[in-house]
């Protein structure tokens, strides 16, 4: 048997970090070496061996963690939202020079997820209209989420593969925003609710149709077989790698 894998968790006493430990914990082939919240020295990880951080703290502080582990030859897993283009970019400079280092940026861990995103860009070749509904707990920091951003972005890459144009839209007025953001050309709308977890629904029209993909994350549980793949794969995938559906083989199907 192989030595379990040294992880370190960032944001560790947060709601997906607590949930993360437990999960590393329960592991046979993990070990979980530092548990880093806010007011902890993140070297505290390295003086500890690890080999992989998952960082789950916020979109504020995301970006330096991983310039961080990937300066420190660490490979990490990334949960936490508020990536850009630009943030992205940076992080594939760094890994420039750490070209045996892995980066997994997962907007979403949860399998269903993930499946929807990919059903999405699948469905926006043959839809004339497209909108997201994103719908989480009142503690969420950022809007819209990091899945809904991706969604956006799948949506956008099916339609253009499809030389599908801009979408139906009278709209003229709308001084209050009723019609939500707009991520790559998809207007995105974003319910904060007490009692939700996570939730998205994916909403395609067409003449005479509509249909809609929705996924649900009930609990927190539904993100950690994703958390724990991406741990014991990183190191597998040098490079930036954006989604979890990098690490699975969706196209065999
Ligand atoms: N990819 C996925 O599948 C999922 C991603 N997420 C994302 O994960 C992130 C965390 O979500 P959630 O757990 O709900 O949020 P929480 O606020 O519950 O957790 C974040 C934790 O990080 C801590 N923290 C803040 N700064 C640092 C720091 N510099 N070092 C270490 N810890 C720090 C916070 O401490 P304090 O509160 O004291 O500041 C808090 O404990 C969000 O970006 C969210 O969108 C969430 C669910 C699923
Ligand atoms: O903050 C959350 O809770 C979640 N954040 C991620 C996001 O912004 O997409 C993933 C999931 O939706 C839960």
């Amino acid at each position: 048997m192989t030595d379990p894998i040294p992880v370190a968790v960032l944001g560790a006493p947060g709601r997906m970090g607590s949930a993360a430990v437990r999960a590393i914990e329960a592991a046979d082939d993990l070990e979980l070496v530092a548990g880093i919240g806010p007011d902890d020295d993140r070297d505290d990880a390295l003086r500890a061996g690890a080999r992989v951080v998952v960082d789950l703290t916020v979109p504020s502080v995301t970006k330096d963690n991983v310039l961080w582990a990937v300066s420190n030859g660490i490979h990490a897993v990334v949960g936490a939202t508020g990536w850009t283009e630009e943030s992205l970019a940076e992080v594939r400079e760094a890994l420039g020079d750490a070209p045996s280092t892995g980066v997994l940026i997962a907007p979403n861990f949860a399998i269903g997820a993930v499946l929807a995103m990919r059903f999405a860009e699948v469905a926006a070749h043959y839809y004339e209209s497209a909108e997201i509904v994103e719908l989480h707990h009142p503690d969420k920091v950022d809007a819209p989420s990091g899945t809904a951003r991706h969604t956006a972005a799948a949506i956008a890459r099916g339609r253009a593969a499809a030389g599908l144009g801009a979408m139906p839209d009278a709209t003229a007025s709308d001084p209050d925003g009723a019609r939500g953001a707009v991520v790559d050309g998809v207007h995105v709308h974003a319910v904060r609710l007490r009692g939700l977890v996570a939730h998205e629904e994916i909403l395609f029209g067409g003449v005479g149709e509509q249909m809609t993909i929705r996924h649900d994350s009930f609990d927190r549980a539904s993100f950690m077989p994703g958390v724990l793949l991406g741990v014991r794969e990183v190191a597998s995938h040098p490079g930036l790698t954006v989604g979890l559906d990098g690490y699975m083989d969706l196209g065999a199907h």
